[in-house]
């Protein structure tokens, strides 16, 4: 289905607009006057483009535009702030911006183009909860995400992601996580048992290890089975392809990133012969093949008893379509394995490094979990039981109120999806300023999930105790590592019960301290799509 278009911001010219009128003014000057075609192009070109920057970059910002009562970040909008932006991590130079000006802010990429980011209370809910078909994700936006991702329920938009996100929502459901459980539990314990053996055939108690490369995995195969039915079964098998094609859609060298940047604004490049080109395509055709896969094999043989959330989705569809009704397309249901294979396992396995990280540089943090662990749920500290499944299914990491202290924090602290992007369809409000369709507003966790202004004088800690004492100024609104409303994160009740799970396997089996000889990843942030340290998380783990 076509993205709707954004009205465009009112009394701003087109760079193309620009070029035809002034061609159009250089044929009739050299018409009417001695000066050839050449002459007379250049001629006005000469003046229509300086005049055209002078009013993107000055005129327009300062003296037209319907934003400029929004409080602005102090600099030329020539360049405006993008230097900060592209230089620092991302989320950082708006929390500067947001305390200094308050709490919607306008600031500028090059030539004038102007953003807000948005940290109101009441903005945000208007814009997450009441009336998020207004704010759809731009299409520059979504251009690299849909050959990855697909056109699943993350990228629909309007009535397709309404239509989409009822049909998914019983997967997501409490009790249906709660049947896909043993899952989790089964893999998270294979990738500790995988850890054992490799330091017994090392015969070491201590061991340095990738722990990113390693969850990534891990959630990929959970994501497999209790999304798909489907044994991906990268954890034994590092080298499958499907693995292979997330690594290269992450390769962070320098000009993947540049051209990475660049595609937003010039899709055409993306038929460049470079590397992340190639990459971009060699997953692509991968991940394709796989959920083309995973549908087929799941609609020849749907089987009643199955319970991951696909065989829900089928069985649900296929009575629809029973039923006269429209029911989800096999493209549809193609791009939304997509996305969950995308969106499903690269987030949650970036969210437990960073909870290990932060559990290394926190001991004391680690030990007292570590305790709650084995308070609850002793035979996992048991070699002779803690492969037993009766005993997981009497598990309930939900009960942990440290653990899910711990998590929530670690969330907040460091979001794995640091910021979303939207632009708006028609006028609106947002907070006290009016909006004119068009506009771009970006919502960065990594600045509000910080902010003093909800969470105190604390903020920049990391403290899992916040959780029990929230200040009064603390609202939804102030935790945005899943966003809020109808475009929330659908899989959220799934990613924290398998957070816990893998934390319950690997603390009560192993004791982490940072490995030393390593630079610290927060010193490394890089973001493409998940805020991820540079080189992964390097641990080291050692046997209790
Ligand atoms: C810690 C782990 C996770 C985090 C931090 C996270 C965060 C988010 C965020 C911020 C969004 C909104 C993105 C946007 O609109 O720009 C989102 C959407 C989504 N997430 Fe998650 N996510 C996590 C895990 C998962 C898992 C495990 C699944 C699936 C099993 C999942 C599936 C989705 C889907 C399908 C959407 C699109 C929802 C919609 O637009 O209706 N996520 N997630």
């Amino acid at each position: 289905m076509a993205a709707p278009t954004p009205a465009k911001t009112p009394y701003q010219v087109s760079f193309t607009g620009l070029i035809l009128a002034s061609t159009l003014a250089a044929g009739v000057a050299s018409r009417t006057t001695s000066l050839d075609t050449f002459t007379a192009l250049l001629c006005t070109y000469a003046i229509t483009i300086p005049a055209w920057i002078l009013y993107k970059s000055y005129i327009y910002p300062f003296y037209v535009s319907p934003l400029r009562a929004v409080p602005t970040v102090p600099g030329f909008p020539l360049w405006g702030q993008f230097l900060d932006i592209i230089t620092e991590e991302v989320g950082v130079p708006q929390r500067r911006w947001h305390k200094e000006l308050g709490p919607v802010v306008r600031y500028f990429f090059p030539l004038g183009a102007e953003r807000l980011s948005i940290a109101d209370d009441n903005a945000l809910k208007h814009m997450m909860v009441k009336n998020p078909y207004n704010f759809p994700k731009p299409v520059r936006a979504k251009k690299w995400m849909l050959r990855i991702l697909g056109e699943g329920v993350l990228l629909a938009e309007g009535g397709a992601h309404v239509h989409q996100r009822k049909a998914l929502t019983p997967g997501f459901s409490i009790a249906s996580i709660r049947t896909l459980a043993p899952i989790f539990w089964r893999k998270a314990i294979l990738m500790a048992d995988l850890w054992e053996q490799e330091m017994n055939v090392a015969n070491v108690k201590t061991k340095s290890f990738e722990v990113l490369e390693w969850l990534n995995r891990t959630t990929l195969d959970i994501i497999g089975e209790a999304g798909f039915g489907s044994d991906i079964n990268s954890l034994e098998h590092p080298e499958t392809p499907l693995r292979e094609a997330y690594r290269a859609v992450f390769v962070f060298d320098l000009g993947s990133r540049i051209l990475h940047g660049l595609q937003a604004f010039f899709p055409m490049t993306k038929y460049l012969p470079a590397k992340m080109n190639r990459d971009m395509e060699f997953s692509r055709q991968i991940i394709l093949g796989k959920a083309t896969n995973i549908i087929k094999e799941k609609e020849a043989s749907v089987n009643p008893a199955d319970k991951d959330i696909l065989s829900l989705l089928v069985r649900d569809n296929m009575k629809l379509q029973a039923a006269g009704e429209k029911g989800l397309t096999f493209e549809t249901m193609r791009d939304q394995v997509m996305t969950f294979l995308g969106a499903g396992h690269d987030t949650t396995a970036t969210g437990v490094a960073w909870t290990l990280h932060l559990l290394c540089k926190h001991q004391d943090v680690q030990n007292r979990l570590r305790e709650e662990i084995r308070a609850h749920y002793p035979f996992l500290f048991d070699d002779a039981t803690r492969h037993d499944p009766e005993l997981f299914k009497k598990i309930d990491p939900d009960q942990l109120p440290y653990m899910d202290n711990v998590c929530r924090e670690s969330l907040r602290y460091i979001p794995p999806i640091p910021m979303t992007v939207r632009q708006s369809l028609a006028d609106d409000k947002l907070g006290d300023y009016f909006v004119p369709g068009g506009t771009t507003v970006y919502v960065l966790a990594n600045t509000i999930n910080r902010m003093p202004e909800y969470w105190g004088p604390t903020a920049n800690t990391f403290d899992p105790d916040r959780w029990d004492h929230l200040p009064e100024s603390y609202t939804t609104n102030a935790f945005q590592t899943f966003l809020q409303g109808p475009r929330g994160c659908i899989g959220r009740k799934f990613a924290e019960t398998e957070m816990k799970t893998l934390l319950c396997s690997l603390l009560s089996k192993f004791h982490f301290e940072r490995d030393e000889s390593v630079t610290d990843p927060e010193e490394l942030k890089m973001w493409r799509l998940v805020l991820r340290p540079r080189d992964g998380v390097t641990l080291k783990a050692t046997k209790i």
